[in-house]
């Protein structure tokens, strides 16, 4: 048997939350306001960015894309996230990846200001959790987290093992298990055997960004395992980087694609934003 593990009822939750906040702020004369900063045409970014404008309006959050375009200049991108974190108005920076390929994303959100650092990109803010000190988390890693959670899935002293290593995801992710006394195991591209690794998982999770990587022979039969891919198929529709029919039946728990990490994470974006606005 194994229990899906959904996002749609905490996403919500957490929007409901982040409404009353957003209200009160208003209400104070401080209208919570996101700037989403666009540099690339990518259709699963496009997505994302539609998806966080539409529930930042519902929650009564300000929303500002500012889309430089896809030949955007790695100056022309730092000078608008410096702008923006100059601006008294705008509370939540976020800079959406891809970016132009001359452009290095860790590199350039080293100008958001960290206190408007809603989606933790800027170094300084993935250094402050690695060192345990009050920072903005990636909303992705996070939203594992809140989903795991949410579920009642227990951390201090399994082993969770993260299948990838980006700045975004899989780093923070590894961080914020190893705050809930995980033990915790990074894997990637270059490791030796990635099932005989992942098989000893109590909590997997993948995020690399390939569909349907994970399969039946890289899970244990009691796993639990967290989605985090989103990828696009050709038909338009969305696999996660778990096959699902593969492990459907084998695990404890699996978080769906769609209706997983995805309405999680674009919640805590916002939550992360109200929590600026109020200082
Ligand atoms: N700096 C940065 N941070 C990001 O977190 C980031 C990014 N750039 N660039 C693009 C990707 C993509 N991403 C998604 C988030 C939620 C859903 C999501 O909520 N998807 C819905 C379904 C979508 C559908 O049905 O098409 C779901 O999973 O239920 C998808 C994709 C965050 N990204």
């Amino acid at each position: 048997m194994t229990t899906e593990l959904g996002g749609g009822e905490l996403a919500a939750g957490i929007r409901a939350e982040v409404t009353a906040t957003a209200a009160e702020l208003t209400a104070a004369g401080t209208p919570p306001r996101l700037a989403v900063v666009v540099a690339t045409a990518d259709e699963s970014s496009a997505w994302y960015v539609r998806s966080i404008a539409r529930a930042a309006e519902r929650t009564g959050i300000a929303c500002s894309v500012v889309d430089l375009g896809e030949t955007a200049t790695p100056d022309r991108i730092r000078a608008e996230l410096a702008a923006l974190s100059a601006d008294p108005a705008v509370h939540g920076i976020i800079l959406q990846t891809p970016l132009p390929a001359d452009a290095v994303v860790e590199d350039l959100a080293a100008s958001i200001d960290p206190a408007k650092d809603v989606d933790g990109a800027n170094p300084l803010s993935l250094g402050r959790l690695a060192a345990g000190l009050p920072a903005h988390p990636p909303a992705t890693a996070e939203a594992v987290l809140a989903l795991l959670d949410h579920h009642g899935i227990p951390l201090s002293g399994a082993h969770a093992v993260v299948v990838g290593r980006s700045t975004v995801v899989g780093k923070p992710a590894a961080h914020l298990l190893l705050q809930r006394d995980a033990t915790v195991t990074v894997c990637h591209s270059r490791t030796k055997d990635l099932a005989a690794v992942t098989r000893t998982a109590d909590v997997l999770v993948a995020a690399v960004g390939r569909p349907e990587l994970i399969t039946a022979e890289h899970v244990a039969a009691d796993a639990v395992v967290v989605d985090v891919g989103t990828n696009p198929t050709p038909d338009g529709g969305l696999v996660g980087d778990v096959d699902a029919d593969s492990v459907a039946g084998r695990v404890a728990g699996l978080t769906p694609v769609p209706g997983g990490v995805g309405p999680v994470t674009t919640a805590l974006l916002l939550q992360h934003t109200v929590a600026s606005a109020r200082g």
